[in-house]
């Protein structure tokens, strides 16, 4: 199993975030982390890469514990694509890209020439080529995500985790990022607030609450009104759509309060 969770928590200022998670990722599935705000996703994420240690649990990928890994070896199987990430102001799209293969390069070795085909093709894989000497401070908020979402493919992961990767892509963005995504031979863990787009583009689902996991598993078994509601506070009806075979889950409007419904 690429990687595993076995009763993982974390807590920090005296607060439970994550709270005995369990997971195993099969290898080359596309799994969406979903959960209300506040949930754990983001921090479930970052244990998962090493950048917050577990106070309890262990992960391990292909059964050798996170912690026994050595730094370079974790950074050339693992990308993490985070939701604000930021990236120093004076550079290029390229610059950011190019990035992507420094866990990849010895200090001996100069820029090879698998080295500029890995950034042309994750360049390409998000419609960002033409923009490569762009600077980064100029692009727009969903140009940014793509090029951070390119910086991770040129490193060529093994295991992908993505925190909100939508955020801020307008909707053909976002469809052609999640079927990319989807495509991938690379395990990957994304958090996804959107439950029709999880639906559409993930094997499996975790569902989690207060920083444990609800539900896990493929998106019918997860994604049932009961659930939506649960976790959710929200009234829903999930019905398998008939123009493209995926769940679709269709929220309905509280009736306890007054305000814009659908049109009657
Ligand atoms: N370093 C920290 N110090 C204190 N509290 C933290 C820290 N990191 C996360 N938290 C808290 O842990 C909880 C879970 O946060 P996390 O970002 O993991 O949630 P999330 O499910 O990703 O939420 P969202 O959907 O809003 O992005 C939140 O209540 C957050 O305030």
């Amino acid at each position: 199993m690429p990687i595993e969770a076995h009763e993982v928590s974390w807590s920090t200022a005296g607060r439970l975030i994550v709270d005995r998670v369990s997971l195993a990722l099969q290898p080359g599935q596309t799994v969406g982390l979903l959960g209300p705000n506040g949930a754990g996703k983001s921090s479930l994420l970052r244990l998962l890469c090493g950048l917050r240690r577990a106070s309890a649990g262990v992960i391990t990928f292909d059964e050798v514990p996170l912690t026994r890994l050595k730094r370079r070896d974790l950074a050339r199987r693992l990308a993490l694509v985070e939701q604000s990430a930021t990236t120093d102001a004076d550079i290029t799209v390229l610059d950011v890209v190019r990035l992507g293969r420094t866990p990849w390069r010895s200090l001996l070795a100069g820029w090879r020439g698998e080295d500029s085909a890995a950034v042309e093709q994750a360049l390409a894989r998000v419609a960002m080529s033409e923009r490569r000497h762009q600077q980064w401070h100029t692009l727009s908020g969903g140009e940014r995500q793509r090029v951070h979402i390119a910086r991770a493919l040129a490193q060529q992961p093994g295991e992908l985790l993505l925190d909100e990767p939508t955020n801020h892509l307008d909707i053909q963005h976002q469809l052609d990022i999640l079927a990319l995504i989807r495509r991938l031979e690379t395990t990957c863990v994304m958090a996804l607030h959107d439950l029709n787009l999880a639906a559409m583009f993930c094997d499996q689902l975790v569902l989690m609450k207060a920083g444990r996991v609800v539900a896990a598993g493929e998106p019918a078994s997860v994604l049932t009104p009961q659930r939506i509601h649960e976790v959710y506070g929200v009234a829903a009806v999930v019905e398998r759509s008939p123009h493209h075979g995926c769940l679709q889950v269709h929220y309905l409007p509280r009736t306890d309060r007054p305000g814009p419904g659908p049109e009657r």
